[in-house]
Parts: structure tokens; C-alpha cells; sequence
């Protein structure tokens, strides 16, 4: 297909791209999900005698995977790091329990993907989240018909921000790099995007590590994913 026929003023840089595909991040770019994580890593560290995890923290650790997140979080509540078995197998019992019970689709996305989709281009939910989490909870949020494709963090070697899962979701979908607009809400998803080639708009309200988004270099970055495209 060829490139939408118009776009905003903020992502005005991506007209010469001739898109045929979006890959959209999933936490912080799609759902507001931080507070599924506080809950899930809650009840897991009170199964394990541990004090809970405050909000902001989980906030500025999110966005490399949910082994990263309980390996920070042990370390922070001054868990032993020998404890990570369990509490990895208590984690994802939690969170499968939980998963979209303390999450909001963030405003505009549905808006945003049935105005990418109208544009003809092709749709991948690329995460870092693992696959089990990640497809529930897009069909409970009613996101899952939107993508041709769905990969979590598990499905490939390596995660976000190494352009591994991006060029492989390329090639699942057929689409150029070039051609491929990488869309979400961190620095790892622009430094993936990045390496692999592809252009990046960022969202201004997900998470990035605690860092102001608009320092990470991309094409665009916009408020609400129906900003994107303009459907006209
Ligand atoms: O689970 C995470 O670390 C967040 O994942 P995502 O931002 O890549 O969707
Ligand atoms: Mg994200």
C-alpha cells in the first residue's frame, strides 16, 4: 500500500516515507498499565515476606522486560537475588490474575490504529512484555484485532532496545525497515528503531526510564496516537 495521504504538523517528517507498516509498543504507548505492575509485583513480594513497591519506581523501571523489572525491584526492597526463582513464578501467576484489571487504554489509540489501518498500512504490537501477558491483555483491552502480528519479549534472542525483534517483525510482515514506522514510548524503542532502520514517533505520556521523551531523538512526537495521521 502506499503512504497515508495526510499528515499533521508534528509528523509532518514522515510524508516522504511512503509507509507500508507500524509496529506500536504496547506499555506506556497503547496502555497505561503501571498499575497492573505495582499490583502484581505487590502481591508477589508479600507472598514473599517483602515490602511493596512504590508507584514511581515501577514507573522509571518498566520497558525492558518483566525480568528486569523483578530483578530491580528485589534489589530495591532488599530481596536476595536468590529469591528471583520464586519470585519470577509467583510474579507471572499474579499478573496472569490481574492482567488489565488496573490498565487504561491511554486516549486516541483506538482512534489512531483505525486511522493507520485506514491508511492501509499493515499492524505488529511489538513488546518487551512477555507474549502470555501481552495477548490477554490486548483482547480484554479490545486492541487485538488491530494487529496482523503479536511478539513479546520472549519471542525472539534478545528484546528492545537491540533491533533484533524489529527487523524480525519486519520480516513476519513482509515490510521494508524503510518503510516500517516503529511507534512508542521510550528511548528503547527509538534506539531499536534506530539500528534496524525504521522511523520512530514517540508518544509524550508513556515511560522513559524517568527521562524527559523529547530528548531521544525520533521523527515526531505526539500527544495521542490520533495525531499521527489525519484520516482526511
Ligand atoms: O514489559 C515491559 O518492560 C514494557 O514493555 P513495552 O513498553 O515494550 O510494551
Ligand atoms: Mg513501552
Amino acid at each position: 500500500m502506499t503512504a497515508p495521504t495526510a499528515l499533521t504538523a508534528s509528523s509532518a517528517s514522515l510524508a516522504p516515507l511512503n509507509l507500508q507498516a507500524a509496529i506500536v509498543d504496547l506499555d506506556g504507548t497503547m496502555v497505561d498499565t503501571i498499575g497492573d505492575f505495582v499490583v502484581a509485583l505487590g502481591l508477589t513480594l508479600g507472598e514473599l515476606g517483602l515490602p511493596a513497591v512504590e508507584r514511581a519506581f515501577v514507573e522509571r523501571t518498566v520497558g525492558k522486560g518483566s525480568e528486569h523489572l523483578l530483578r530491580c525491584t528485589l534489589a530495591h526492597v532488599g530481596g536476595d537475588a536468590a529469591l528471583y526463582d520464586a519470585a519470577w513464578a509467583a510474579y507471572q501467576r499474579h499478573y496472569l490474575v490481574i492482567n488489565g484489571q488496573h490498565s487504561a487504554v491511554y486516549p486516541g489509540v483506538v482512534e489512531g490504529l483505525q486511522q493507520l489501518r485506514a491508511a492501509g498500512l499493515r499492524l505488529a504490537c511489538l513488546t518487551n512484555k512477555p507474549t502470555a501477558f501481552a495477548r490477554p491483555l490486548l483482547a480484554a483491552k479490545g486492541l487485538d484485532g488491530y494487529f496482523e502480528v503479536v511478539f513479546g519479549g520472549d519471542a525472539f534472542a534478545r528484546k528492545k532496545p537491540d533491533p533484533l525483534p524489529l527487523l524480525e517483525t519486519c520480516r513476519a510482515l513482509g515490510t521494508a525497515p524503510a518503510a516500517t514506522l516503529m511507534v512508542g514510548d521510550s528511548r528503547n524503542d527509538a534506539e531499536a528503531a534506530h539500528a534496524a532502520g525504521c522511523p520512530v514517533v514517540l508518544v509524550s505520556y508513556g515511560y522513559n526510564h524517568g527521562e524527559p521523551i523529547r530528548d531521544v531523538p525520533a521523527q515526531a512526537c505526539v500527544d495521542r496516537l490520533d495525531e499521527l495521521l489525519r484520516s482526511s
